[in-house]
């Protein structure tokens, strides 16, 4: 018996509704739910399915939100290795697989094997011990806004580049669409086994994105006149960085899996970030 767990928006009421439908077709089909805490609390015939999100022992996970339900579901179950299937429900969703509207026949995919897992590197992250592993990036910048960083950037040890800038995003190819990529950095396959290093705002006509090895180990390290800042990895969590100090960062051991009905990654480029852009973002 298939076992599944359902996780939503529990503060968009649309996204609960479809949970609770979501969950009463798959629990007709005899799988074997969990329903995250939070949104079982909203839906009353839920509550035996209850479970908190890291309590999760399933075959797959259905995020019903938008990117940002990815990040955090991911940084939940971190090394669990468990596939996640998206189902947008957020403005852009780019991390997502199905809309709304093909839900279920995307579950009756599903429920007879058919969909592919695709495996995504995350980026392990060390400051004082080890932080929540990145999907997308892990963002420095000055607590207070309109400060400059003054940080020094290794790779493998080799001093490459020493700069103010209101910060620098260390991404994956995963990341490379988001921040980084507003950061005028590359897009990147995801196939492809590199991070990149983009300076936000650099105040040195010389700096540009790097993409180096994801073999590499990058340092971070803020310099005696840097501010204080803090580090957010995928806009889910934050820490403290002080003077001095260094964050590194290096491939994880473990992958983020997602389930892959069709889509492939080029078509989702061009249908959210080319030809879809804000004007096609829902309100
Ligand atoms: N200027 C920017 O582009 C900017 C600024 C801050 C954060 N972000 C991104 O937001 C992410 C957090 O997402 P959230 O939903 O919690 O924050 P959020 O609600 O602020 O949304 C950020 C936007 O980034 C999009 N996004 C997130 N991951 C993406 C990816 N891998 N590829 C393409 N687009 C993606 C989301 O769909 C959303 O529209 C961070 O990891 C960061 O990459 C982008
Ligand atoms: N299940 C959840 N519980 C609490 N907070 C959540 C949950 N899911 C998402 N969030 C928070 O809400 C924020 C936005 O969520 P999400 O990205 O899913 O919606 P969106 O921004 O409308 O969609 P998209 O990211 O696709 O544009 C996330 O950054 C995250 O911090």
């Amino acid at each position: 018996m298939m076992r599944i767990g359902i996780i939503a928006r529990f503060d968009v009421p649309e996204a609960v509704e479809l949970a609770g439908k979501v969950a009463s077709f798959l629990l007709n089909r005899g799988v074997e739910l969990s329903v995250d805490l939070k949104v079982a609390e909203k839906l009353p015939e839920l509550l035996e399915y209850g479970k908190d999100i890291r309590d999760m022992d399933v075959d797959m996970i259905l995020t019903i939100g938008g990117d940002g339900t990815i990040l955090r579901t991911q940084s939940l179950i971190e090394g669990k290795e468990i596939p996640i299937l998206g189902i947008n429900m957020g403005t852009v969703g780019f991390l997502t697989e199905v809309d709304p509207e093909n839900v279920f026949s995307a579950l009756e995919d599903v429920l007879i094997g058919n969909y592919a897992v695709e495996r995504r590197t995350l980026l392990s992250v060390y400051h004082n011990g080890e932080l929540p592993s990145a999907l997308n990036e892990v963002v420095m910048m000055t607590r207070k806004p309109a400060k400059m960083l003054h940080i020094e950037i290794s790779v493998d040890d080799e001093v490459v580049e020493e700069l103010r800038a209101d910060g620098i995003i260390i991404a994956t190819p995963s990341g490379s669409t988001a921040y980084s990529m507003s950061a005028g950095g590359p897009i990147v396959d995801p196939r492809v086994e590199a991070f990149l290093i983009v300076p936000i705002c650099p105040f040195k006509l010389s700096a540009r994105p790097l993409v180096v090895s994801n073999k590499s180990v990058i340092r971070v390290k803020l310099l005696r006149k840097g501010k204080k800042a803090i580090a957010v990895i995928d806009g889910q969590y934050e820490e403290e960085i002080n003077h001095m100090e260094e964050v590194v960062f290096k491939k994880s051991d473990h992958c983020a899996h997602f389930v892959r009905l069709s889509k492939d990654f080029y078509r989702k480029v061009r249908e959210k970030l080319i030809e879809g852009g804000i004007d096609s973002i829902k309100s």
